[in-house]
C-alpha cells in the first residue's frame, strides 16, 4: 500500500540521487500522492537498503509527450533515454507525475 513517507528507486539510480544529479522522478498515478515539504525515506527497490531521505518540493502532472530536455537534464540523462526508461517502467501509461525533490540536508547518505 502507498505510504507518502516512503519511496523506492531502482538501484541503478542511487549514485545519481546521492550526487544530486537526479532531482526529479517521474511516477504513475499510484505514486502521485506525495506532498510538498514532506521528508521521505528512500530505499533501493531491489535490496530494501535505506540510502537517503529527500524533501518533496512539488508534484505536477505531465503527459508522456510533454517530457522535455529539461526533465531529462533533471534526471541526468538524454531525452531519448528518459523516454525509453519511462516507457519501459510504465508501458502504455501516458498520464504521469513529475516529483521534484532535494536531498534532505539532515540525512546522512551512506557510502555506495
Ligand atoms: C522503483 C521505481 O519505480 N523507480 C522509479 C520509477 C520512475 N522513475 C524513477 O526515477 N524511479
Amino acid at each position: 500500500m502507498f505510504d507518502p513517507k516512503k519511496m523506492t528507486f531502482y538501484k541503478r539510480f542511487t549514485k545519481d540521487i546521492l550526487a544530486g544529479s537526479k532531482t526529479i522522478t517521474i511516477r504513475d498515478s499510484s505514486e502521485s500522492h506525495y506532498k510538498a515539504d514532506t521528508i521521505v525515506e528512500v530505499r533501493e527497490l531491489e535490496t530494501g537498503r535505506l540510502f537517503t531521505h529527500i524533501k518533496i518540493n512539488s508534484v505536477q502532472p505531465i503527459h508522456f509527450n510533454e517530457l522535455t530536455e529539461r526533465h531529462a537534464k533533471q534526471e541526468n540523462m538524454s531525452l531519448p533515454m528518459l523516454q525509453k526508461v519511462i516507457a519501459d517502467i510504465y508501458p502504455n501509461i501516458k498520464n504521469l507525475y513529475v516529483i521534484d525533490f532535494n536531498l534532505c540536508p539532515t540525512a546522512e547518505p551512506e557510502i555506495v
